[in-house]
């Protein structure tokens, strides 16, 4: 008996093991844990025969004081061990790698004449005529006779999906637990915590003390795990994004449903949903850095649903912003309240509350209206908003309050926007409208919550979008200025002995205000920041009432924007290009806190 090959786990699997771990936990969901123990499962179950018939054939060996003794299938637990640790390790690193990926949106058609396809890894042929002749070319042989028929059937499965997918989840997290384990096997085999047996072996080395045959094994490994889980994610994705293929919610897919969802040609996929969502990451991508990292949170198809609403809202956003005249802005407003007309089929809300849906023939209407009256690019987001998980009446809202809006112009620089309570209105209306949609999507995908508490949710979740409201607003203040529009309320700027079009002028001008000027915009950043954590410490407590799968990234997601208004009002924060922002490493670091658990 001996503590060798023990050590080397102590020493070298393990930590990596805790360290992922820790970064990973809470990140980590029920699908993450059904997923690393169902390919535990099969690396352990795979491993004992073949790793059994080496020992047993003489081709390795372990020395008995190197291992403590207890053996399966004459197979140490040692290293019963290494093949549960390895796929753990590289597991995680993949996951972690991959969080930021929205998998279905690397679904492809098969493309005719797809060079891929034809790419055969046809290793086993070789092998099989290695292990037959037997001598020094035999453990090379049973590698490739055990690993590349599992590959070959990986890949023909997946390899449309893995070929999309960037190279830092798929050739990164082989490449780096492959060096790693090279140079643990190296110290292993030098220090004969086991043997390769002299007459099986080439001799080849990949370098002092690394035999080819074991730099084989570990790549090859590390590369079952990395295909066994991108097929596990082809799957998944495919599942999440082809409703109509799969309507059922499917927490934990059964290995026959997986392979169903991966047998589904590819000439049924639906690619304008793939394109709509292609389109719709790329905007939030761009147009928000606290949304696109928060989205990473949300799983599944909640995530999907709320990529397509915050691309809609966007989309009709830009439109109005983007506008060339006010009539043009007016016309948008119009043909989205139509859009919206033909989506709900004129219906009413359910006696339930819930939205009645729309049915086919409404969609189609709607469809064929978006595509002759929007442009182009809009249109795919537009047909894409999830209505039948939607009520239209904050939809509806929503666009009252662009409307809002238009009532700025060169004589009226505070358009609407008169009193505290006109600014509240105008919050309600694009934010806590938004919040409404938001929470519909998360009660739609994790059902069960009494009508009452989801009432509640939703009235706190309307003041939370009041909160970031006020917050987007004091963060614009400039920008806002040099589009002719004032949102601070008549009655704060008077306080302050400025009018709205004072204001404006201050803030435009190319020459650096007085500082007497600046302060005086400074009162007024705080005073909507002080509104806006009042409606947020109102509300912020129903965050942890959501369901459980939501709390942590709606806890993001709110926290990642409220950030941009704690860095406000930081003494000495100064805003920059007429816009705060938060740096990328606080982001992740605040999101990464809100994910352990909400602010104390
Ligand atoms: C994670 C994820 C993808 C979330 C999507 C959220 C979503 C649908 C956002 C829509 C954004 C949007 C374009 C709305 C149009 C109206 C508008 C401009 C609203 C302002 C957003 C600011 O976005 P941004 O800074 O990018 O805009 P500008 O560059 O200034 O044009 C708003 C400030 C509103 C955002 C409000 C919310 C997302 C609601 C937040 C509240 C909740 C989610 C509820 C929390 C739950 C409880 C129970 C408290």
């Amino acid at each position: 008996m001996g503590l060798d090959y023990a050590l080397v786990h102590l020493k070298y699997t393990i930590p990596p093991a805790i360290l992922l771990s820790a970064v990973y936990a809470p990140l980590c969901t029920r699908l993450d844990l059904y997923r690393i123990a169902f390919l535990i499962s099969i690396a352990v179950l795979s491993t004992i025969p073949w790793d059994s018939y080496l020992i047993r054939t003489g081709v390795w060996s372990y020395p008995p004081n190197a291992v403590l003794g207890p053996t399966l299938f004459d197979i140490p637990l040692e290293e019963i061990f290494f093949f549960v640790i390895q796929t753990f390790n590289t597991t995680l690193l993949y996951l972690i790698l991959s969080k930021p990926l929205l998998h279905p949106i690397y679904l492809v058609k098969e493309k005719v004449g797809d060079k891929w396809k034809f790419v055969k890894i046809a290793g086993h042929l070789r092998g099989w005529g290695w292990v037959q002749n037997g001598g020094a070319h035999t453990y090379l042989g049973l590698i490739l006779i055990w690993a590349v028929p599992f590959l070959v059937l990986l890949w023909s499965l997946a390899y449309q999906f893995l070929v999309q997918l960037p190279w830092t989840s798929t050739l990164l997290p082989i490449a780096l637990p492959t060096l790693y384990l090279w140079i643990v096997d190296t110290l292993a085999l030098r220090r004969g915590t086991w043997v390769i047996e002299a007459g099986t072996k080439t001799g080849w080395t990949l370098w002092p003390g690394l035999e080819v045959e074991e730099a084989l094994f570990f790549f090859l490994t590390n590369c079952l795990i990395v295909f066994g889980l991108v097929a596990f994610d082809n799957a998944v994705a495919i599942i999440d994004i082809f409703t109509a293929h799969f309507p059922s919610r499917h927490e934990l897919p059964l290995p026959n449903l997986l392979l169903k969802a991966l047998l589904l040609p590819a000439r049924a996929y639906d690619d304008d949903r793939v394109l709509g969502l292609q389109q719709s990451v790329e905007r939030l991508q761009k147009k928000s850095r606290s949304f696109y990292l928060a989205s990473s949170t949300f799983q599944r198809r909640l995530r999907i649903d709320l990529i397509f609403l915050y691309s809609f809202c966007r989309v009709a956003d830009d439109l109005i912003d983007n506008a060339e005249s006010p009539a043009e802005a007016k016309e948008w407003v119009q043909k989205l309240r139509k859009y919206l007309d033909l989506s709900y089929g004129g219906g009413t809300k359910g006696g339930d509350g819930t939205a009645i849906p729309a049915n086919d023939v409404n969609r189609g209407v709607a469809t064929m209206y978006v595509m002759n009256q929007f442009p182009p690019e809009t249109c795919l987001s537009l047909m894409l908003l999830p209505t039948n998980h939607l009520a239209k009446e904050p939809l509806y809202e929503l666009l009252k309050g662009f409307e809002m809006d238009l009532a700025f112009d060169k004589y009226h620089p505070s358009g609407q926007i008169k009193t505290e309570r006109d600014l509240d209105l105008y919050g309600a209306r694009v934010a806590g409208t938004v919040a409404l949609l938001c929470i519909q999507l998360v009660l739609f995908h994790y059902p069960g919550i009494p009508e009452m508490k989801a009432k509640v949710l939703m009235a706190d979740g309307h003041d939370m979008g009041i909160a970031l409201q006020y917050t987007n607003i004091a963060r614009d203040l400039k920008v806002d200025a040099l589009a002719g529009r004032c949102y601070v309320p008549n009655s704060w700027l008077k306080k302050e002995k400025l009018t709205a079009e004072t204001f404006i002028v201050g803030l435009k001008l190319s020459r650096p205000p007085s500082d007497f000027f600046l302060h005086k915009v400074e009162v007024i950043r705080s005073r909507l920041l002080d509104r806006a954590f009042e409606f947020y410490e109102k509300s912020v407590d129903a965050i942890e009432e959501l369901p459980p799968g939501a709390r942590a990234p709606m806890r993001v997601a709110v926290e990642s924007y409220m950030q941009i208004a704690r860095e406000m009002r930081n003494p000495g924060y100064v805003v920059k290009d007429g816009r705060a922002t938060v740096p990328g490493w606080k982001r992740i670091l605040v999101a990464w806190q809100r994910l352990y658990g909400p602010r104390r």
